[in-house]
């Protein structure tokens, strides 16, 4: 006799609640970041959804923009061309496909052909020689060491965060959703830059995309961001680097997203992780969460109060989470990105072939790439919350999706 407990039919049982959550909304990507083209796949957005390629396009120039960055992202031009999903400027419900174009490609086709182990091919090519001299702070060594390379080229091409444009990219269409369907507005700025921080409480609203992305530093704080520039100038005048915190917001937010029940339903795990898998993120903090920790409870949570516009928090010091779900309070994350590791004065390494102390390889590179991360931290929000709330409210056209919303909303018992 079954006491209802036990239901071994069910396959959905034995699989993680991530692994029914992977089957909402799935991406990846691929590509190499001197190969011809990186590419992207979203599976699992509905149909409608209103995009095009110049929007897509705007989106990566926004990923290009901030003082610091390196002189590749002066003459790279990013081609974007839709190769499935997307037709007459809507999605179609099917996967949508990106293509990226490095236009750099011409120039590196035939570096990226010459087999480091066969010397003849690399003659002539003194920017091929095996690089054996990993960076500190990179995925050289690591990544050498664990796919047995003597030449690092294999770990960095894959490694770096020139990835990041083919999620961006897709990263668009998620956006895209979150507003069409949704309502959902996503924003960023960056707080700290090096040893400078942003006046606090300067926070861009919904409409301030424009004006955050005007500054050189995408900071909100004039005089911070002058600062900021000064401090860039410094760092590469020392032939040094430099890193920074960024904080992400997202308007518009419906209570009820992510869940208390499970770690792996939690919203704001799943952001920590997926923020963290940003190049060279290595901190999250969601909402105050480290000046709670520093505080009083009586000083650290957002009292709850009744409005005409019903139940609310008098603060958002939380972040619009609370137990792993969403309040309705505007979204707050942030996210600290350590100093580039690829530096003009060289940290000290070994050469995994003489094994004789080195200087480690001296890649042209970003001084400082925070202003980028903040705008990949944006759709990596994008792609969390997308999920979030194909998961609640479902939907397989933007309509289908924006209705459920509406009933749910209608009939919250607490408003
Ligand atoms: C937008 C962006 C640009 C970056 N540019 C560089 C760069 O020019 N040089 C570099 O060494 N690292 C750069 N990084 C960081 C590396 O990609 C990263 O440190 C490396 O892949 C190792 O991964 P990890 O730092 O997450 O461990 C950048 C990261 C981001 C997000
Ligand atoms: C290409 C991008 O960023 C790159 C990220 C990066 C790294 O190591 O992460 C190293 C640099 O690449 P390269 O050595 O070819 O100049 C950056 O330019 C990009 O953001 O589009």
């Amino acid at each position: 006799m079954s006491n209802g407990w036990e239901r071994p039919d069910r396959v959905g049982d034995v699989l993680t609640a991530r692994d029914r959550l992977a089957d909402v909304l799935r991406w990846m990507t691929a590509g190499e970041s001197h190969g011809p083209a990186l590419v992207a796949i979203l599976d699992g957005l509905p149909a409608g959804i209103g995009i095009t390629s110049s929007e897509v396009v705007t989106e990566l120039a926004r990923r290009r923009l901030g003082y610091g960055r390196g002189a590749r992202m002066k003459f790279e031009q990013d081609v974007v061309e839709f190769i499935g999903g997307v037709r007459h400027g809507r999605t179609l419900g099917s996967p949508v496909a990106v293509r990226v174009g490095n236009s750099e490609w011409p120039k590196w086709e035939q570096v990226m052909a010459a087999d480091p182990v066969d010397p003849e091919s690399l003659a002539g090519l003194a920017r091929n020689a095996p690089l054996t001299r990993p960076r500190p702070g990179h995925a050289d060594l690591a990544g050498m060491q664990k796919y047995h390379h003597a030449d690092a080229r294999p770990i960095l091409e894959r490694a770096s965060a020139r990835e990041t444009a083919a999620r961006v990219a897709v990263g668009a269409v998620a956006k895209a959703f979150l507003s069409q369907a949704l309502g959902v507005e996503i924003v960023s700025h960056v707080v700290e830059l090096g040893s400078v921080a942003a006046e606090p409480g300067l926070l861009p609203g919904p409409g301030d995309r424009e004006k955050v992305d005007a500054d050189p530093l995408r900071c909100m704080d004039p005089a911070a961001s002058a600062r900021m520039v000064a401090e860039v100038d410094a760092a590469k005048k020392d032939a040094d680097t430099l890193g920074g915190i960024v904080e992400v917001l997202a308007y518009g937010v419906p209570p009820g997203l992510g869940s208390h029940v499970q770690w792996d339903r939690k919203l704001d795990a799943r952001l920590a992780m997926a923020l963290t898998s940003i190049q060279a993120i290595k901190g999250v903090e969601i909402g105050d969460a480290f000046t709670q920790a520093r505080s009083r409870g009586s000083r650290a949570h957002d009292e709850i109060t009744a409005t005409p516009q019903g139940v609310r928090r008098t603060t958002d010091r939380a972040g619009g989470l609370e137990g792993g779900i969403t309040t309705g309070e505007p979204l707050r994350v942030r996210a600290a990105m350590k100093p580039i590791s690829s530096l003009t004065r060289p940290l000290s390494t070994v050469d995994v072939v003489t094994g004789e102390p080195a200087e480690a390889i001296n890649q042209r590179s970003d001084v400082c790439a925070v202003p980028a991360a903040a705008v990949v931290a944006e759709s990596m929000t994008a792609f969390v919350l997308a999920e979030a709330a194909l998961e609640k409210f479902g939907g397989d056209s933007v309509g289908e999706t924006a209705r459920n919303l509406a009933a749910y909303l209608e009939n919250l018992v607490i408003r």
